[in-house]
């Protein structure tokens, strides 16, 4: 995680929960290694359930988590963000490709095989009002990954529930009470604290701050923060919106229909995003500091919803939405190829980058009309179409310029 925005809660330092079952890794070693992961739920229809198609919720995507990073994983809603971090995290069973935790294939283990690898991957859900037990006390939440996993921490499960709430920001002596009595944020911190319990080597965190209220997200945010730098937390944080990730990750992939379509470090893809989804998604980051907000910027609006996942765009699938698309673009699937260091993108017409398809240049009709560029701010007049939305800067790009 990245020391922007850190928040200053004390964090005390863990001990030993029982003997860990597989080594530590080295900083910057690769803890989860991703390859050719594919979701695809089936369709079953009539008497015989037959599969009649399939929901590609996650089509094929590679990359790698490395040892103390935060990977942010963004993109708009049903583009398989969830469904991949469940895929991770082996809540789900993936179709095809391979999930390696420290160089281990750990792909189709079974529940018993798992059962050690549980104590190394954890998750922390969305929605902390469902995810919590309305009937358990706080102590029972937090303790069940000490029951469930047979592990005996040293001086006692409620002395250990007791410090692992004080970790997160929560009164010990609350250890008795019961969901209903905390608020969204505290609950999140009870999720948190369920998470850590076991001293995970990887934290997948899915939205974790989207069912928050504005003003506690970035305590939130902070709090895992601190918990990275004092406990050696490897993340990868799932959020639809790029300003959540934006101040914690140290690299940023964007997903689309199920692919991944940018992967880069944070301060490339905000400098200079490639893929045109992924300027737009930045377009709509709100601008924090008000002396920037002038009637001059501008937000690129994409028409029309995301496609179904059940039947993809045939080539490029966001070519149906993009404003840069062209014939190819309709036909072939770019490659997911790496066009600056620690920059990948798969995109035949690229931003910031050389064209890799430079012959075919007639935009195709849907692009023309894909995407507005509308003007936005407190003086800013009714919203204007601009042909171009490439010379759309997005705060970051104008940012790195004025800089
Ligand atoms: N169990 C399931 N059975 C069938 N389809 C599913 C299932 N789970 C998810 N999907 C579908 O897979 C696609 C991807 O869903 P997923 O929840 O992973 O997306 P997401 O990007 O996390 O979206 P959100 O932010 O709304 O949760 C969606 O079209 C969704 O309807």
């Amino acid at each position: 995680m990245t020391s922007d925005d850190k928040g200053s809660t004390p964090v005390p330092a863990q001990r030993s929960v029982g003997a860990a079952l597989t080594e530590d890794p080295a900083p910057g070693e690769v803890l989860l290694r991703v390859s050719g992961l594919q979701k695809h739920f089936p369709i079953r229809k009539g008497l015989l359930q037959r599969q009649s198609g399939a929901v590609k919720a996650v089509d094929g995507i590679d990359f790698e988590v490395r040892a103390g990073e935060t990977l942010g994983v963004v993109g708009e809603s049903g583009c398989g963000k969830s469904t991949m971090g469940r895929l991770i995290t082996r809540l789900l069973e993936p179709t095809a490709g391979t999930v390696e935790f420290q160089g281990r294939d750990i792909t189709h283990l079974g529940v018993a095989g798992m059962r050690p690898l549980r104590r190394d991957v954890q998750m922390i859900f969305q929605d902390p009002y469902s995810s919590l037990n309305p009937r358990h006390t706080i102590g029972t939440i937090v303790g069940a990954p000490f029951r469930l996993q047979r592990v005996s921490p040293e001086g006692g499960v409620k002395k250990e529930v007791q410090r692992l709430l004080e970790v997160v920001g929560l009164n010990p002596e609350h250890y008795n009470r019961y969901p209903h009595e905390f608020s969204g944020g505290q609950r999140q911190r009870i999720g948190i604290a369920r998470a850590l319990a076991l001293k995970p080597k990887l934290v997948v965190a899915d939205e974790p701050v989207s069912a928050l209220d504005v003003s506690i997200q970035a305590q939130v945010v902070n709090l895992l923060d601190d918990l990275q730098t004092e406990l050696g937390l490897t993340y990868v944080i799932i959020a639809h919106d790029l300003s959540v990730v934006r101040h914690v990750s140290d690299r940023i992939a964007v997903m689309y229909l199920g692919k991944i379509v940018e992967l880069a470090d944070r301060k490339s893809l905000y400098a200079s995003p490639m893929h045109p989804y992924t300027k737009a998604l930045m377009s709509a980051v709100p601008i924090p500091d008000p002396r920037r907000r002038t009637a001059k910027s501008e937000r690129i609006l994409l028409k029309g919803d995301v496609p179904s996942p059940i039947s993809p765009p045939s080539g490029c699938r966001f070519h149906t939405r993009c404003w840069k698309a062209t014939e190819i673009c309709a036909r072939q699937e770019p490659v997911f190829v790496e066009l600056r260091p620690g920059q990948s993108v798969a995109c035949h017409h690229p931003e910031n980058a050389a064209d890799q398809a430079p012959g075919d240049t007639v935009l195709l009709s849907a692009a023309v009309d894909a995407v507005a560029v509308v003007a936005v701010g407190k003086d800013a007049p009714a919203p204007t179409h601009v042909s171009d939305p490439s010379q759309v800067r997005t705060p970051s790009e104008a940012a790195a310029d004025d800089a």
